[in-house]
């Protein structure tokens, strides 16, 4: 049972505005970009996901922690949103699979959140005026033209380099169900659970490795493909795994890149990436595949993208590439595609930890591409 909300709590943007409520999980105060998340599910998978390390992230769904906290969902192996804000808390948890209250977790992991009744005016607010940095504060607490000074002190998203704080410290090896047709080694920039498993459920021996892993390192291990993952921060400061892609693509290996991915892979291609105004975080963004018209409705958690040319192939230190899927929200770069080396990536998730599956079928494509390189058991194990 969740505890009975008592005390206050004020959530501050850097701007000033301020929204009141009560304490939702841990005491105390925290910082961080302020953000707000469309899913009506899958909160856990949220709180979970590394690509929220420095993010307070608000819910938009009004009632949060239905089905409690079961151990089977996490995408990692603590929370990383930096604050939750949640305009109702579910008062009991009703789940077959949960352990406790989505309060009590939050408490256990010491991750501070607000319950208040203005999340949709504060939806607006940020649609309105863009991302921002803000504060969550419980308790008897300062002026709050004094909370949004401190607010304004914390460091911006622009520029942070994340991913090495959020990655593995040493490689480890998710097996291949069943029989293994493939090596793949996996830069983890902020790698939630259920990628590797997508792979291995389709005969890939993924290889996760540290975000800061040198090109020679990665391709020790011989890889059938090398595959880039999600991560936090801005992609303009992640420098190293640029230049890790550009090694490896020098080898001709075939490359895979989600989220995070899809930045580095772009930067590698020499284009750059920017700030969206509030950014795509959800489970129901549509994007069209342009060469076939498609379009799958898939989950998101970005605030940068990709600066790419829209009106047909354009040239690259790797041959030709095209945009391959724009969002038909707002026609964001959503996916890129290399015409003359074995390489594409999506800024979406087709991993699907929450969200449709509809594009799952992403992870087979990244598998025929090795198979057609000429990699993997199907074609003969060539390695011995
Ligand atoms: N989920 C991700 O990989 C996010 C990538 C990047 N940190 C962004 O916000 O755009």
């Amino acid at each position: 049972m969740t505890r009975a909300t008592t005390g206050t709590a004020v959530l501050v943007l850097e701007d000033g505005r301020a929204f009141h409520g009560t304490p939702y999980g841990a005491e105390g105060e925290t910082f961080g970009e302020m953000v707000f998340s469309t899913g009506m599910t899958g909160y856990q998978e949220t709180l979970t996901d590394p690509s929220y390390h420095r993010q307070i992230v608000a819910m938009t769904s009004p009632h949060i922690g239905n089905t409690g906290i079961n151990d089977e969902d996490p995408e990692s192996s603590r929370i990383w949103v930096a604050g939750y804000v949640v305009r109702e808390p579910a008062r009991i948890a009703s789940n077959w699979r949960s352990r406790r209250t989505l309060d009590e977790e939050l408490r256990a992991q010491g991750v501070v959140g607000i319950a208040m009744p203005g999340t949709r005016a504060l939806t607006r607010h940020l649609r309105e005026r863009g991302a921002m940095r803000a504060g969550v504060f419980t308790g008897p607490h300062a002026p709050v033209e004094e909370l949004a000074e401190r607010v304004r002190l914390s460091p911006s998203m622009v520029g942070a380099d994340l991913a090495t704080q959020v990655s593995t410290a040493e490689p480890y090896v998710v097996p291949a169900h069943g029989e293994k047709r493939f090596t793949v080694a996996a830069l983890d920039l902020g790698i939630k659970a259920m990628t590797p498993y997508r792979m291995a459920e389709r005969g890939c021996e993924v290889h996760v490795l540290p975000a800061a892993t040198p090109a020679a390192e990665v391709l020790a291990l011989r890889p059938d493909g090398v595959f880039l993952s999600n991560g936090p921060g801005d992609p303009a400061a992640a420098d190293y795994a640029v230049r890790t892609l550009a090694g490896v693509m020098e080898s001709g290996t075939p490359v895979f890149g989600i989220c995070f991915g899809n930045q580095i892979l772009g930067r590698a291609l020499g284009l750059g990436t920017y700030k969206l105004r509030y950014g795509h975080r959800g489970v129901n963004q549509p994007v069209q595949d342009r060469r076939t018209g498609k379009v799958d409705i898939s989950a998101h958690n970005h605030g940068f993208a990709v600066q790419a040319p829209l009106d047909g192939p354009f040239g690259t230190p790797y041959g030709r590439a095209e945009v391959s899927h724009v969002n038909l929200n707002d026609d964001c770069v959503e996916g890129l595609r290399l015409l003359d080396y074995p390489a594409f990536s999506v800024q979406y998730h087709p991993e699907a930890a929450a969200g449709p599956h509809d594009a799952a079928g992403l992870f087979d494509e990244f598998c025929a591409l090795m198979a057609r390189a000429g990699n993997g058991a199907t074609e003969g194990d060539r390695r011995g």
